[in-house]
Parts: C-alpha cells; structure tokens; sequence
C-alpha cells in the first residue's frame, strides 16, 4: 500500500462538481486547498482557466482532474457528490485507487439498487432491505475503504454559494471521520454536527425528497400554510417509520437531517424536488418536468425504491403510496389529496 506524507493529506478530494459538490468545495477550498474531479476535459480546463463552472464561481484554491488516480493519490480525504443514478460507475471507477487509508464522505441524497444482473425494480416480487443500498453501503460494498461518512442536512447549494448560515450533520460509525469533517467544514457561517447513525441520517436525506415533492404539489394547487403544515408532520411520521424499517433510528429523523431538512425542502423553490411537484401540480407530465431538468431530483427514483420496499415489508406509508400513484399511475393529485384527507390517521405522534 502506497504511504502518504503529512503534507499531501492536506489536499482535500471532491468528486462531481455539480450544484451540491461546488458548494462544498468551495467551502473547503476557504481551509484547505481542493482537487476535485470532473469526467469531461473541457468541465476541468473551464475550472482551471477560469475559476468558474456552469456559471458558479469556483474558489481560486480549487484545481481538477479528470484523473481519478490522481485524485486518490494526492488526497486522503475524499468528497463524493453525484447523483445516485451515477454512484456504481463513479464508485467503480475509484476503487482500483482507493485503499484503506482514505476517509470517505458522501452527500448524495439517493438508493442504490442492489440486483442481479438483468434483475429490474418492476420484475422484482419483494424488495428486500439487503437490495436497496444507501451510499454508504455502496461505497463498503465496492471499495475497500472503512472509515465512510455522509453529509446530509437543509443544504440547498444556491443559498451555501450566497454563504448564507446553515448548519449539516456529519454521520459515521467512526467519530474521526465525524471529527475530521467538522474540522474540514466548520466556519462562522456553518456549523457541523455529528451522529453515530449513519443510516438513519442517510434515510433521512433521502425520504425528505418524497414529501418535499408532495410540497411542490400543494403549493402548485395553492393550498396554503395549513395544508402544508399538515403534509410536513404527517410526513414526519412516515419517514420515521419508514426509516426504522429500512435500519434507521428515530432520533435522525427528528434531528437536523430529518426534520431539518424536510421543512427546507417542502418550502424552498430551489429544491429540485420540491419543483417537480409544483410544476406536476400545474399540470406539466412528469416526463416533460425531467427532460427539462437538468439537475436532478433524486425523489423521483427513491419513491420507486421506497414504494415497492413498503409492499414487501407490509408497511403503510399513505403519502408515498399516493404520490407514487400520481406519479407513475395516473392518479390525479385532488384524488390523491381527497384519499389522504380521508385516511384514518388517528394518533398524532406513534413513535415515542
Ligand atoms: N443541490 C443541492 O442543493 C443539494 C444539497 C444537498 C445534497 N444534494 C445531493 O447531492 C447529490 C448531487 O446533487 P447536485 O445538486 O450536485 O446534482 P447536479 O445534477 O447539479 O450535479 C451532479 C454532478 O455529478 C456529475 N456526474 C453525474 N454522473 C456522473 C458520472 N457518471 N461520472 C462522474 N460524474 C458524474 C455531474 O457531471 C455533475 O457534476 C444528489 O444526490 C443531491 O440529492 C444536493
Ligand atoms: O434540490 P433538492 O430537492 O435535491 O434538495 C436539495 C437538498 O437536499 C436540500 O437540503
């Protein structure tokens, strides 16, 4: 295994530049200086010439590669942001470079699915827990790698690349990483918290997408404050269930990665899920609503994941059960409404 001198450990990795991972490097480029990886030549030379990409301002401390080798070579601490639709080839890619040194952390907020070849989500009877792979899970199932974190909390780029404060959770079983990250990323306009449960805090990033596209949906049919004050808790409840299905704990859900995250996203236009919803509820299909999108809105393929989990575990999760059926089943959205006003919610909290 290759030896690191302390000098080179203070370069920091960061690979996909896209909204997310700009906002990150950029504010770890204010403390250490960042190499990130971008798969096209010209995305790598526009960093480097210009100090910019896709319009976003890119930190003068920052260089790119589109090497991965270089990037595993000369920092061992390493920032995963793509989509999850990307993770096993981005993974892949990096693992012949990666070894157990390296300090991983993530900040995709998607699933994985973990199926045979030729296997699809619609020619699966029962999901089973051990098919769906949080990012985490990917990255020690692919790599040799052991001390894996994620990043998740109400992080919406535009606002982190205005430096407006905001806060995230670092999570991982190993409190170096936890630590190391706080250290990495902290400053007066962000503030870092830590959790064991990296599952739980992984979930919570990813289940808050389905009900801040619901969000979207109400505010396009423009039900109000009430309404969505209604959609958020009630919304609350079925991540915390579906979350301790999937091996999550309650706490993460209640905390600044669950809770947290869900009031930004079901009130934020920048949202990209958040998007999808208002523009379905204004009558837009939703193949329309994702060939214009360019950024993407990871609710999309986790309500799939989650909807056929939820069969499998015998579970009830009423606003995803509703919202996958206007999503990929025709039901409109006031029938979807009518349904959910109709359920027979009766406990107001169940869980503690
Ligand atoms: N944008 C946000 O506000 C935000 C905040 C928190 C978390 N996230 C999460 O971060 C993740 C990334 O989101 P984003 O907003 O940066 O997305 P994005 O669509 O803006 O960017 C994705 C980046 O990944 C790169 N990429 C895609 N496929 C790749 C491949 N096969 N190989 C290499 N690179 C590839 C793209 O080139 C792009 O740079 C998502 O899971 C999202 O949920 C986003
Ligand atoms: O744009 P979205 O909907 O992917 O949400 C971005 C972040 O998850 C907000 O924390």
């Amino acid at each position: 295994m290759p030896s690191k001198s302390s000098s080179e450990t203070q370069m920091i990795g960061v690979v996909g530049m896209g909204s997310f991972g700009t906002a990150v490097a950029n504010m770890l480029a204010e403390k250490n200086p960042v190499l990130v990886y971008a798969r096209k030549e010209e995305v790598v030379r526009e960093i480097n010439e210009t100090h910019t990409t896709s319009g976003r301002k890119v930190h003068p401390d920052i260089l790119a590669t589109f090497d991965p080798e270089e990037l595993c070579r000369r920092c061992n601490i390493l920032f995963f942001m793509v989509p999850s639709a990307a993770y096993f080839e981005v993974i892949r890619k990096f693992a012949p470079f990666l070894y157990p040194y390296h300090l991983i952390i993530h900040g995709t907020k998607g699933l994985a699915l973990n199926l045979e070849e030729g296997q699809t989500l619609e020619k699966i009877e029962k999901l089973k827990r051990e098919q769906i792979l949080t990012m985490s899970e990917v990255i020690l199932q692919e790599t040799v790698a052991v001390r894996v974190g994620c990043l998740a909390g109400p992080n919406i780029s535009t606002e982190l690349i205005l430096g407006h404060p905001a806060a995230t959770v670092i999570a991982s079983h190993y409190n170096e990483v936890i630590l190391e990250g706080q250290r990495l990323l902290r400053s007066e306009r962000f503030q870092v918290y830590g959790n064991s449960d990296i599952i739980g805090v992984e979930l919570s990033g990813v289940l808050k997408n389905i009900i801040a596209i619901a969000a979207g949906a109400l505010a396009g049919l423009g039900l109000g404050e009430n309404a969505k004050g209604l959609l958020i808790s009630r919304g609350m409840v079925e991540m915390v269930h579906l979350s301790k299905a999937l091996g999550g704990s309650v706490q993460s859900v209640i905390g600044l990665a669950g809770v947290g995250d869900l009031v930004t996203t079901c009130n934020s236009v920048h949202s990209r899920n958040f998007t999808v919803g208002y523009r379905l509820a204004k009558g837009e299909p939703l193949a329309q609503i994702l060939n214009s999108m360019e950024e993407v809105a990871e609710g999309i393929n986790t309500i799939r994941i989650v909807n056929a989990f939820i069969k499998t575990a015998g579970l009830r999760a009423p606003i995803t059960e509703n919202l996958y059926r206007v999503l990929f089943e025709d039901l409109q959205i006031e029938e979807a409404l009518q349904f959910l006003m109709k359920y027979p919610f009766s406990v107001d909290v169940d869980f503690v």
